[in-house]
């Protein structure tokens, strides 16, 4: 058994849409196969995997340095114990090889696309839902219903409150129950109405998160927690620069609400430095580090271990992305829930055909491997790629 090709093809995942950094006017993404010689039921077993939005594809470090690592690696090295399966572990050591430590960069968002594609190989080689898969090698018990909470609310031009109010509806329509906007992209008072207004809308049906993307210095993120305060919110998002602790620490003690951050975070050492430095409190804030921009699974491994060191329970995980590789991870091994973005990313976000939003909870589909197979959308263009 072995990995006979790794393929990478950078596509633009364009909107209109902008939060308070960057618009996505010329957003990428990588779409990867690992392509392998097994067969499976009558087909060739090829893993595959994708970036999360608000980062850009990876193609050239993917294709002159990761690639190449995997493809040139002894074929033996890369198999678990058992010599029946891939191993993920190894794969990763093998793509990390002559890596220097720190400066993460966007590396980790090379590494982790390929990372969720050799995931994926690895349950389809062993016949299961990725997720079943993860429960199994933790010794715990799946959980195939997860929360999920829709994510929008982005600025776009022309767009006013009515239409955010319709956007949100549209979310409670479809069977969420925790939506989430943006906000730091316009003056706090427009803000302050813009939160209103879906507040208004949503009425005790359901919760409201806001987003701010990183945007705040000290002063205007402690004058948004004066503001947001007032309201009964889901959490308060990315207040101010991802890697400034000190800036998280000192809004803990003006905003007693849930905060969330995490999602620019791309190691377990990055992840480590905002659990003892960030002020982050583990009975109410969650954390949103996504795999596919941080090294993968093989990585958030050992970042639900710095968890567990510093006494968080892994349910205070929500992670960013909407992908169908952190539904797993949720579903299998105990993550609070996960972003869906119903409306935007496609045919990268979202779920299997098969699967509605109930009461804010999907059900994972018994598929083999990540489930991007009941996605028609998306394995239509995967297949297209490799197949
Ligand atoms: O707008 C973005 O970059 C995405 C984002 O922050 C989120 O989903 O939380
Ligand atoms: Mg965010």
């Amino acid at each position: 058994m072995r990995i006979v090709d790794v393929v990478e093809i950078t596509k633009p995942i364009a909107s209109p849409i902008r939060n308070a950094y960057i618009d996505f006017s010329k957003m990428t993404a990588s779409l990867v196969a690992v392509v392998t010689d097994v067969m499976r039921d009558g087909r060739r077993v090829v893993g595959y995997g994708f970036n999360s939005n608000g980062r850009y594809g990876q193609g050239g470090l993917i294709r002159e340095r990761f690639r190449n690592r995997i493809i040139e690696a002894d074929p033996k090295g890369l198999l678990d114990d058992s010599g029946t399966n891939l191993d993920p572990h190894r794969i990763w050591a093998a793509m990390m090889a002559n890596e220097k430590p720190g400066g993460h960069g966007e590396r980790s968002v090379a590494v982790g696309t390929l990372d969720m594609a050799v995931w994926d190989a690895v349950a389809k080689i062993a016949g299961k839902p990725l997720f079943r898969l993860l429960a199994e090698k933790k010794g715990r018990e799946a959980n195939p219903r997860v929360f999920v909470y829709a994510a929008g609310g982005y600025y776009y031009p022309g767009k006013d409150n009515s239409a955010l109010r319709a956007e949100m509806r549209g979310y409670l329509n479809r069977g969420y129950n925790v939506v989430k906007m943006k906000i730091g992209g316009a003056s706090i008072d427009e803000d302050r109405a813009r939160i209103e207004a879906v507040l208004e809308e949503i009425g005790s049906q359901a919760r409201l998160a806001v987003d701010a993307n990183g945007r705040f210095d000290l002063e205007t993120a402690i004058a948004y927690a004066k503001m947001l305060r007032d309201y009964p919110l889901f959490w308060y998002e990315e207040a101010g620069d991802p890697l400034d602790y000190a800036l998280q620490a000192a809004l803990a003690e003006f905003y007693p609400g849930p905060m969330a951050t995490g999602e620019n975070l791309f190691s377990h050492q990055d992840a480590r430095n905002l659990l003892r430095y960030g002020g982050m409190r583990p009975d109410r804030d969650w954390l949103q580090f996504d795999c596919a921009l941080s090294y993968g699974l093989v990585e958030y491994l050992r970042t639900l271990d710095v968890l567990a060191q510093q006494g968080w329970s892994p349910s205070r995980c929500i992670p960013h992305g909407g992908h169908q590789m952190s539904l797993n991870i949720a579903a299998g091994l105990g993550l609070g829930g996960n972003e869906s973005y119903p409306d935007l990313f496609q045919p990268y976000g979202g779920f299997p055909d098969s699967v509605r939003v109930e009461d804010g909870h999907i059900i994972m589909p018994d598929l083999p491997g990540i489930g991007f197979e009941g996605k028609s959308d998306l394995i239509k263009v995967m297949r297209e790629l490799a197949e």
